[in-house]
Parts: structure tokens; C-alpha cells; sequence
């Protein structure tokens, strides 16, 4: 496994604009090798202002939205449309706003979805989906991402591993997550082997809040109680930092 690069942007407007562009690089490349392309989402600050610039971007043509498969690294286990689901900051900064195929839009399901409120079972209904999408190719149970992006909590989390919580072992590809320590305790995950079947791993981190969580991210941590030490990209993994984010960095990185 390669050591993550990790560039740093002066703010975290310049970084969410960054990482947008790059996005628009990584999906059209991956449009014109494969003929199509796939991407995790992330909820959070940063990851949704990325969105954000993404759909201001004049760039964004350069993508054909059609044929872009979009999934989540987690979800928060509520109703259709609450304002807490990632989906729906996804849907309002950009999703919404592209002309985007909607068989290849793949939002976790939601507290009053198929299986209502059987969170279990609707992580399983996930894992279902992603097993469909993967091709022979991808050797596992899931699509072998072209870019997977994960926020950062303070406490070190990416989609809904938390530290030492049962989810951060499981083999699973995906899991109900009961009781996170952060609102609300009930949510969907995909799991490190997911995680780690992207191609490219992209850590997105702006604030001081963050720079403890990153600097223990770039360490020889362990996943369990390091879950942002155990994402890890199949071709490669970047950390795109603000320079607030990044004032803890170890030496080297
Ligand atoms: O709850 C969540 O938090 C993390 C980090 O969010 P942030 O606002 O601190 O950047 C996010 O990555 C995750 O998707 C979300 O469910």
C-alpha cells in the first residue's frame, strides 16, 4: 500500500474549488478509459462544499453525467429528504442540478424505504446493490470505485467508522451502525474492505477541529482506533487538507 500524498490549500473555499476540478480530471479520464466512471460521496462540510463547487464550476461539462455512477460511503438512517441525510445536501449543492442518469444515482435507503425502519436490512439491501454493479473484474463485492471521498471527524471517523465501534471490524461491505457518538446514533456504512476497494481514496479535511484527526490519519495508527489511518486507496490515497487542517502534519508527509 502507497504512502497518501497530501496537498494542502490555503482555505477551505480554494480546497472545495481544488478538489472539484480534480474530480472533473479523475471522472473524465476514467469516462475515456472505461467508458464510464463511478464515485463515492461523502456528507459533511467539506465533502458537500465540494458538491457545491462542482455545480458552479463551467468545467463540470467536461464530465458526461450520464454516464456516472454515484454512490455513498454512509448514510445517517433517516426519512426521505430530512435535512440531515447526506443525500439530500448531495441533491441541493449538486446532484439536483445535473443531467445525471437516475438508474445510476444509488442513495443508502432511507428510514421509511422498503424495509422501513430495519436498518439491518437495509444495509443489506445496499450491499445487494453495489454486488449487482460489480463486474467480474472488480474481484469482490463491490465496484472498484474510481474515486471514493471521505470527510473527517475531529474524533477521527470517515463515513461511519467510528473509533472502536464494531463496525471499524467488520467484513461485511456494508453495516448498520448503531449508537455512533455523533447524531444521529443510527446509520448506514460502508466498511474498510469497501472503502479500500476504490481505486483513488480521497481524505477531504478543512478546519482546526481536524488538524489532531489528520495528523493521526498520516501515523502508522491502527484502522479500529484510527478509522481515517485505514482508508486506503487501491492506485493511491490523497489527503486535501486546508492549511488549518494541515498544521499538525508529521514530519515527511
Ligand atoms: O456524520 C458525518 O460526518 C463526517 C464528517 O463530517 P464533517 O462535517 O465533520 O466534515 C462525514 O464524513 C460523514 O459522511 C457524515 O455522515
Amino acid at each position: 500500500m502507497t504512502r497518501p500524498a497530501v496537498l494542502v490549500h490555503r482555505d477551505q473555499d480554494l480546497l472545495a474549488k481544488a478538489v472539484a476540478a480534480r474530480l472533473v480530471t479523475r471522472i473524465a479520464d476514467a469516462q475515456a478509459a472505461r467508458g464510464s466512471a463511478s464515485v463515492v460521496l461523502t456528507g459533511g462540510g467539506v465533502g458537500t462544499a465540494v458538491l457545491a463547487a462542482l455545480a458552479a464550476a463551467e468545467a463540470r461539462d467536461a464530465i458526461d453525467w450520464r454516464r456516472l455512477d454515484v454512490w455513498w460511503g454512509d448514510e445517517r438512517f433517516l426519512p426521505t429528504g430530512d435535512p440531515e441525510r447526506n443525500e439530500t445536501g448531495a441533491r441541493a449543492a449538486l446532484l439536483d442540478h445535473v443531467d445525471l442518469d437516475p438508474a445510476r444515482v444509488h442513495p443508502m435507503p432511507a428510514s421509511d424505504g422498503p424495509d422501513g425502519d430495519d436498518v439491518e436490512a437495509a444495509a443489506e439491501r445496499y450491499a445487494a446493490e453495489l454486488r449487482a454493479a460489480a463486474r467480474p473484474d472488480d474481484r469482490g463485492p463491490v465496484p472498484s470505485f474510481d474515486v471514493l471521498m471521505l470527510g473527517v471527524g475531529p474524533d477521527t471517523h470517515v463515513a461511519s467508522l467510528f473509533p472502536e465501534m464494531p463496525a471499524t471490524r467488520d467484513e461485511r461491505p456494508v453495516v448498520a451502525v448503531h449508537g455512533a457518538p455523533k447524531p444521529p446514533p443510527t446509520r448506514i456504512s460502508l466498511t474498510f474492505p469497501s472503502l479500500c476497494a476504490a481505486r483513488e481514496v480521497w481524505v477531504l479535511a478543512a478546519g482546526e477541529s481536524k488538524a489532531e484527526a489528520v495528523r493521526l490519519g498520516l501515523s502508522e495508527a491502527g484502522p479500529v482506533q484510527v478509522p481515517c489511518a485505514g482508508a486506503r486507496g487501491l492506485q493511491g490515497t490523497l489527503f486535501l487538507l486546508d492549511r488549518a487542517a494541515a498544521a499538525e502534519l508529521p514530519p515527511g508527509s
